[in-house]
């Protein structure tokens, strides 16, 4: 063999080398490696070996050149040496991420790994370097105290271009809980309690609206609107007027167009510096971004009205020393309106979607509500939803069938960190690590039956008894909470846990209160058209609605 077929191999070779256990992720560094590298090797080649240089030679070398780099890829990643090699899962998932990437931009990602833990067991590999594990006992140690840091997705979802990267995505351990401070402050116990009458006025004009709807509504575009509404009055005081005036700019239809965009980005991090330059969904970020720097600058001109998140992220309580910048206040308003309010309103149109097609839960809400708050009570007290007990359940079942982030709780093992040991896992540095919400809720080892709708398995043995569900015919029934992470675990868990809670319970027993509801279209159908582009994308689910004859809310 000349040396003129040797060096591209050897030369492919080296790149793999130098690549071989993390991805480069700036065009620069890749245009270095794939053209410049081999375009230059073969002119110093041709000069030192007197040989004519000429488009064949070139492209012949940069043939090879690139050959023995997918192909010394391919073999080290199925390989016995690859430090995931004990794991097993799909050939093309550890082979390329180009594959899950693939999958992401359909939607069902969600299932796919779902199925994939049924094939496979608990721990699968999905990635070249990446894990999915489906373990209860995995989650403390990965997501808990000891927690690895967020994982690459990151890097792809979250094209920096100038601005600052949101706190959920911020991957250095220490900077990520600096940025958190203002944020445990923002939903302490008694920062919650400012929050109440901010959502009862939001949820009355939600139920008002309602009352105006003639005949059929979607129900998940109304969630929507006042979940949209609700987080803008406590990101930024204000400036969403959804509900009044609907989606008039098609401000959601700009944002669904680029999540499915984005997904895939959050596979193949070294894809987004390049597509950065290309103004995909930039519409939609543009105008998300102008209207939170409006909204910003005019809370900032009035000052504070109410103690809202803004009070805490802008440091108008004076806690911090040393103020955040503009720039680090608005993308975390930003990122409070984007992640509190899908998420709950995801939430709650799938807890009417089961509730309607449920009717004895619907029942049993409807009396727990009317027995906790008769005539004269205020229904919007939250002492009072805290205690009911079939008010949670309802919440959490439906938080367990569609968590709202099914499959993107990712961490990952630093490149330069030692392997991380759970039970019989071991996490090689540099490897990606998943624990998908959506798999370990509907996996049978954690919950009996856990593809139906079971709000009194939520409920303690006593209360289970009074309502005739331990007589079920199941005395083995599994319920393993420890599996149950909607809102993910640990220090990087979701900050607005509890708003969640206090905003679903307060809304939903005003409106169940309030209305009688009849499904109009199929409950099978809104399940099987919901989509996982990171946050649960949720469809048109239609409903009729009039006001519930007895209703004294
Ligand atoms: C049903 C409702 C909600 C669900 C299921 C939910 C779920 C989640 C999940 C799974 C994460 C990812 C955490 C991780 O990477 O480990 C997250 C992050 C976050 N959520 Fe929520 N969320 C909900 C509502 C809210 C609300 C109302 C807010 C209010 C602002 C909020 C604010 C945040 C923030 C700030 C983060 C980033 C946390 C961090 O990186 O430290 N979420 N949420």
């Amino acid at each position: 063999m000349s040396s003129l077929q040797l060096l591209p191999i050897a030369g492919g070779l080296l790149c793999h080398a130098v690549f071989k256990r993390f991805e480069p992720n700036h065009p620069s560094l890749l245009f270095v490696a794939f053209i410049v590298a081999p375009v230059a090797l073969t002119i110093s080649n041709s000069f030192a070996m007197n040989a004519p240089l000429t488009i064949l030679s070139v492209a012949s070398f940069w043939a090879v050149y690139i050959s023995t780099i997918l192909l010394s890829i391919s073999t080290y990643r199925l390989s016995p040496f690859h430090p995931l090699a004990q794991y097993p899962g799909p050939v093309i998932c550890k082979l390329t991420k180009l594959w899950p990437a693939y999958i992401s931009w359909t939607g069902k990602q969600h299932l796919y790994y779902d199925s994939l833990h049924r094939t496979y067991g608990d721990v699968v590999r999905i990635g070249p370097n990446e894990l999915s594990i489906r373990k209860s006992s995995a989650i403390s140690p990965l997501l808990g105290q000891n927690e690895l840091p967020k994982g690459p997705m990151w890097d792809g979802r979250l094209a920096e271009g100038g601005i600052i990267r949101s706190m959920i995505g911020v991957r250095d351990v220490s900077e990520h809980s600096r940025r958190r401070r203002p944020w445990s402050r923002a939903f302490s116990i008694s920062a919650l309690k400012h929050y109440e009458a901010m959502i009862v006025r939001r949820a009355y004009q939600l139920k008002s609206r309602l009352e105006e709807q003639k005949g059929t509504i979607d129900l998940s575009a109304w969630m929507g609107y006042f979940a949209y509404d609700f987080m803008s009055d406590m990101a930024f005081g204000g400036g969403s007027e959804m509900m009044r005036d609907g989606d008039e700019g098609g401000f959601w239809h700009l944002l669904d167009d680029v999540v499915p965009f984005l997904t895939v980005l959050g596979h193949l991090p070294w894809l987004t510096k390049m597509v950065t330059y290309v103004p995909v969904g930039a519409a939609g970020r543009q105008r998300f971004r102008a209207l939170a720097i409006g909204c910003a600058k005019k809370r900032i001109s009035e000052g504070s009205m109410s103690k809202d998140i803004f009070y805490y992220l802008n440091n108008e309580d004076g806690h911090d020393a040393a103020p955040r910048s503009f720039a680090e206040v608005l993308s975390d308003g930003g990122l409070a309106i984007i992640a509190g309010s899908d998420t709950t309103a995801t939430t709650l149109t799938s807890i009417f979607g089961m509730l309607l097609s449920n009717p004895d839960a619907h029942k049993r809400l409807l009396d727990e509500i009317d027995a906790h708050f008769p005539v004269g009570e205020d229904i919007m007290n939250p002492a009072v939803h805290a205690r009911m007990p079939y008010l949670n359940a309802v919440i959490n079942e439906a938080l367990r069938m569609f968590p709202p982030v099914p499959t993107n709780v990712q961490r990952a093992n630093p490149q330069d960190a030692p392997a991380r040991v759970t039970g019989s896992v071991v996490i090689p540095a540099g490897t990606s690590v998943i624990t998908p919400p959506y798999a370990l809720h509907r996996d049978p080892q954690n919950f009996s039956e856990p593809e139906v709708f079971i709000p009194e398995r939520w409920l303690d043995p006593e209360l289970q008894e009074k309502l005739g569900f331990s007589s079920k015919g199941m005395p083995s029934f599994i319920h393993d909470s420890n599996a149950f992470i909607p809102f993910s675990y640990g220090p990087s868990n979701c900050a607005g846990k509890a708003l969640a809670y206090q905003e679903m319970r307060m809304v939903l027993c005003l409106l169940v209160r309030s209305f009688d509801m009849k499904l109009v279209s199929s409950v099978t159908e809104w399940v099987d058209s919901l989509e996982d582009y990171f946050l649960l994308s949720k469809k048109p689910l239609m409903v009729e609605v009039s006001p519930r004859a007895e209703s004294v809310g």
